[in-house]
């Protein structure tokens, strides 16, 4: 019951977070299109924060770019993305462009001397990521900031899991697994994610968090896809957009990570299938030096478990579990004695367990978090010290075209 209202409360909070004035000295944000999921990502956060502003929205088409002004009560719009990069009172655009698009409106943005916010994934694919890479290190010093928003990868829970995997690194993980879904349904027939023309696919929308979580967790590249498997859309992306993705990769030291995602998600017979997303971490069976728990001729072993659920958006809810399984083996013929387990349950909705100086509250969102280390990053500031650079994107993009070669099914390409 407590669990629920304070879930309840979150959920509440979150979506109406205290509006603190803005400071004179605000970082003005402009928004290129009006797409869904700006509301949660950049404006909602936006409003609590005091060094940001929403300034100006703009869109393909200026009554609706107006339209939408008005219903979030931004100052300026522009019926066209190059008017708002032209713009000299935008400090930092923030990208919810269809993947394809990406790359292009990243480069023209940085172009304008714009600090630039880009939705995941960062480009259509690595030799792109590359290029708007490259591109962003010729700039002259001071350069524009390029950040993926890759919200999720900012939130104190996820780092929280990242510490109690930490020690595990090294050689000690078994293998790992991450799987996220989105129920059939939530994404109509003309949604972008089935467009291949806009580099859409379930890898490119929900598996690229997936690939984030296992390349966090083993803290370093696949060195092989083992295999994937893609359910393919039937209606649309030309025969070559996926809707569902499993796939399998080799990590150095032994690991072995695994994906599992749909962007259409049902069960038997069509049924709606809810699964909580989650990442689960299985270390190797170890020997616990010292044990008193062990007599004369045994040998105590034990092999921990890790699980987090709800990785993509901890902020709501989220648990993560850290169960031991230990074992009492003969050590002349390893047969087993004695064997228990030990599990225990916490949570890390702020930076509190870190004991950092960060003011950060039950309404901060990943994405709140994620804009707040955005505009430090700005301002020179170190504030929780994540961040994801343009090396770690391009990674992500070549772990995304590598799966996608797996499965024998065409890389994503950038289109303007
Ligand atoms: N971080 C997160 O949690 C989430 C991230 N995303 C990412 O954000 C991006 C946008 O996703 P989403 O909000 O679902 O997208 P939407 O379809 O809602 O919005 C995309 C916007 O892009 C503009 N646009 C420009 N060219 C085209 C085109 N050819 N076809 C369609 N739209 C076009 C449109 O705005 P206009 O007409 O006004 O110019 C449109 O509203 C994606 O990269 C996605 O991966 C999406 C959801 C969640
Ligand atoms: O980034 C995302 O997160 C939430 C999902 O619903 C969505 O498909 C995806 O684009």
């Amino acid at each position: 019951m407590g669990v629920l209202i304070s879930t309840l409360y979150r959920i509440w909070a979150i979506n109406y977070p205290p509006t603190p004035p803005k400071n004179s000295s605000a970082i003005r944000v402009g928004i290129l299109s009006t797409a869904w999921i700006n509301s949660l990502a950049i404006i909602t956060p936006s409003s609590s924060h005091p060094g940001v502003t929403i300034a100006a929205v703009a869109s393909r088409s200026l009554e609706r770019a107006a339209a939408y002004a008005e219903r979030f009560g931004i100052e300026k719009w522009y019926g066209s993305y190059e008017e708002l990069l032209a713009d000299p009172g935008i400090d930092a655009v923030y990208i919810p462009l269809p993947n394809g698009l990406h790359a292009h409106w990243a480069q023209r943005a940085l172009e304008a001397g714009k600090h630039v916010l880009l939705e995941k994934p960062f480009t259509s694919n690595a030799s792109c990521a590359q290029a708007l890479v490259n591109f962003h290190n010729s700039l002259p010093e001071p350069r524009p900031v390029l950040l993926e928003a890759f919200h999720f990868r900012f939130h104190p829970a996820w780092r929280f899991f990242l510490s109690l995997v930490a020690p595990m690194r090294k050689d000690r993980i078994e293998e790992a697994s991450a799987q996220f879904s989105v129920q059939s349904g939530f994404f109509k027939p003309n949604d972008i994610r089935w467009e291949f023309d806009l580099a859409g696919g379930a890898l490119m929308d929900i598996g690229t968090y997936s690939i984030a979580a296992l390349r966090d967790v083993f803290g370093t590249e696949p060195e092989e896809v083992l295999g994937a498997d893609v359910r393919m859309h039937e209606n649309g992306g030309e025969g070559k957009v996926d809707e569902g993705v499993k796939a399998w990769y080799q990590f150095p030291g032994g690991g072995v990570g695994s994906i599992d995602g749909s962007i259409a998600e049902r069960g038997w017979f069509g049924l709606p299938r809810i699964r909580i997303p989650k990442v689960m971490v299985k270390g190797k069976e170890v020997e616990v030096k010292g044990s008193d728990r062990a007599g004369n001729g045994e040998v105590h072993l034990k092999r921990r478990t890790l699980t987090m659920w709800n990785f993509p958006g901890p902020h709501f809810w989220h648990s993560i579990q850290i169960l031991d399984q230990h074992t009492i083996r003969r050590a002349a013929d390893g047969l087993t004695i004695k064997s228990w387990a030990e599990s225990e349950y916490k949570t890390a909705y702020t930076w509190a367990w870190m004991a950092t100086k960060i003011q950060d509250a039950a309404h901060w969102s990943t994405y709140r978090h994620m804009l707040d280390q955005f505009i430090n990053k700005v301002q020179g500031k170190e504030g929780s010290g994540v961040w994801i650079s343009g090396e770690d994107s391009i990674k992500q993009m070549k772990a995304i075209d590598d799966t996608y070669e797996k499965a024998r099914l065409p890389v994503r390409l950038a289109r303007s």
